[in-house]
């Protein structure tokens, strides 16, 4: 879940695609890149780091133009080195960049065809290359004065060729720019309008956010298999580009990875939340009608909105009991699990005089690999609470996911083979709670009814692109483990158009 935009507008974009990119930083803390369009040209600054630290006011002044696209990284595929930062880059056909929300499933297969028939070369191990290659593959086939038609015509062969989960933002040098989501929907992409001089600016990016802070008007979302492009004169064209398009959002941007003033798919994520929290108030209640509980207690930040709805639900003193460091970002998408552990305990502090001869209710949105509950039951007791109750405001994590949420393993995931009392062992909880999948995804259909089916994978094993199966995974698991996840390859990989770093004099 890497964060992507794009903006073509009447007055430069750099500082505007700085911003959103900012808002959506909670999608990425690895790497940021952003790539401008001016006078024939693309101007390109990436690098690892969060934005306020890969762009500084020099790399600003470079990235000239009125046409730009922007990513921020967690890294699905490949390792986390600069190099697989992006936005991509190719020099044929007219010159293409591109940057990628989500993660092929078939990259393998099509980095062998990208060699060995289309004769093309990747240098890195990033999927997103790969998907670009095969965009400008498919273009470079449409040949001379190419109309939005051709653009989409090409489209239509990237869905063909490839599978899993992508939401793509791309400029065409001197054409325009253009985005496509996957035919399942799979990852996010919205875009909307402002007034220009002379025409209208357009941004296109993961989430609403991103258009709030730029002052951008959400037209709405791109339907799955849809493209938009967006012409140099501002103007829209969209087609779909699939014959039997079905959306399938990932649940798990409802649960844990948007902002929650976030509108994915028509649908609030606040509002989804809330009614998760509401839903596992209903189980508990259920479960245990004469429960002990003095407080809901949640483990900020993502779970505070479903935590305070099922306090209020249970008629329950609701308490901020942690305090979260604010210089300290996410900790479920850091890249090693070292990190992450020691993260934790920077990340959050209890305040001792909520815990004390209580009994706590914690509350998170998810439990993956259990790195946080177990370090925050522990704090609880610390702080001398007497009785600690776990609730997870989503069911059990216990698949990999392979869509562009990095959990590729099925061993690393602390619900995966255990029944929840079993996890609620391991993670030294007195009693545990778990969302129900069919209360989850009524939550998320309350808010917008139109939402028929969601990918659940991480909950159900259920992979919507069909494509698969147990050697898949056990594959994956091989390739994909901590060391090759971490590992930077030298610099030679950089290849393509120069990547300003700090060295660069003005
Ligand atoms: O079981 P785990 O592997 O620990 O993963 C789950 C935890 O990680 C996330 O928090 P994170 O700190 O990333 O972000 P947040 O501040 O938005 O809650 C999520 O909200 C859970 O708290
Ligand atoms: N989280 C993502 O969307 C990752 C995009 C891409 N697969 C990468 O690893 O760079
Ligand atoms: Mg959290």
């Amino acid at each position: 879940m890497c964060g992507i935009v794009g903006l073509m507008a009447n007055q430069a974009v750099n500082q505007a695609l700085y911003d959103a990119l900012t808002v959506l930083q909670h999608r990425g803390q690895d790497a940021a890149g952003m790539m401008t369009w001016h006078e024939g040209h693309f101007l390109l600054r990436k690098s690892n780091g969060l934005v306020r630290d890969v762009f500084h006011t020099r790399h600003m002044a470079r990235l000239k133009g009125n046409l730009g696209i922007g990513h921020i990284r967690y890294p699905t595929a490949g390792s986390s080195s600069e190099a697989e930062s992006q936005p991509f880059y190719v020099n044929s056909p007219y010159g293409i960049s591109l940057a990628h929300n989500g993660n092929l499933t078939n990259s393998d297969q099509l980095k062998q065809e990208l060699f060995s028939s289309d004769l093309r070369h990747i240098n890195t191990s990033s999927d997103s290359e790969v998907l670009l290659n095969v965009f400008a593959h498919e273009l470079g086939k449409q040949g001379h004065d190419l109309e939005p038609d051709d653009i989409f015509d090409a489209v239509r062969r990237v869905h063909r060729r490839c599978r899993g989960g992508y939401a793509a933002v791309a400029m065409i040098n001197g054409f325009g720019m253009l985005a496509f989501r996957d035919p399942h929907g799979i990852r996010p992409v919205v875009f909307g309008t402002r007034e220009g001089a002379a025409h209208q600016d357009v941004m296109i990016a993961s989430e609403s956010v991103a258009l709030d802070v730029g002052g951008f008007e959400l037209c709405r979302d791109l339907a799955p298999g849809e493209a938009i492009f967006v012409d140099m004169q501002g103007n829209i064209h969209t087609r779909s580009c699939v014959d039997r398009p079905r959306l399938t959002p990932c649940i798990f941007e409802y649960v844990y990875l948007a902002r929650p003033d976030s509108i994915l798919d028509g649908a609030y994520v606040y509002g989804t939340r809330l009614e998760m929290g509401r839903k596992l108030g209903d189980r508990l209640q259920a479960q245990w009608p004469d429960h002990d509980i003095d407080v809901v207690i949640p483990i900020p930040d993502t779970s505070r909105t479903s935590a305070l709805e099922l306090a209020q639900h249970l008629g329950v003193t609701y308490r901020e009991g942690f305090i979260k460091n604010r210089y300290i970002g996410r900790t479920f998408i850091m890249p090693g699990q070292t990190q992450r552990r020691k993260s934790v305990r920077q990340k959050l502090n209890a305040i001792g005089s909520e815990f004390a001869g209580k009994n706590v209710l914690l509350v998170d949105d998810s439990i993956v690999r259990g790195t946080t509950c177990k370090q925050i039951i522990q704090m609880a007791r610390d702080a001398g609470a007497n009785k600690v109750y776990f609730a997870s405001a989503a069911p059990p994590v216990r698949y990999p996911n392979v869509y562009g949420i990095d959990m590729p393993t099925a061993n690393e995931l602390i619900a995966h083979g255990r029944s929840e009392a079993e996890v609620g062992e391991l993670i030294g909880a007195d009693r545990i709670f778990y969302q129900d999948i069919e209360d989850m995804k009524e939550a998320c259909r309350k808010i917008n009814p139109a939402i028929e089916a969601f990918d659940c994978s991480v909950f159900d094993g259920h992979y919507v692109t069909g494509d698969i199966d147990g050697a898949y995974l056990t594959q994956l698991e091989a390739s994909r483990n901590e060391a090759s996840r971490t590992q930077h390859v030298g610099d030679h990989a950089l290849v393509g158009v120069h990547n300003q770093d700090d060295d660069d004099q003005d």
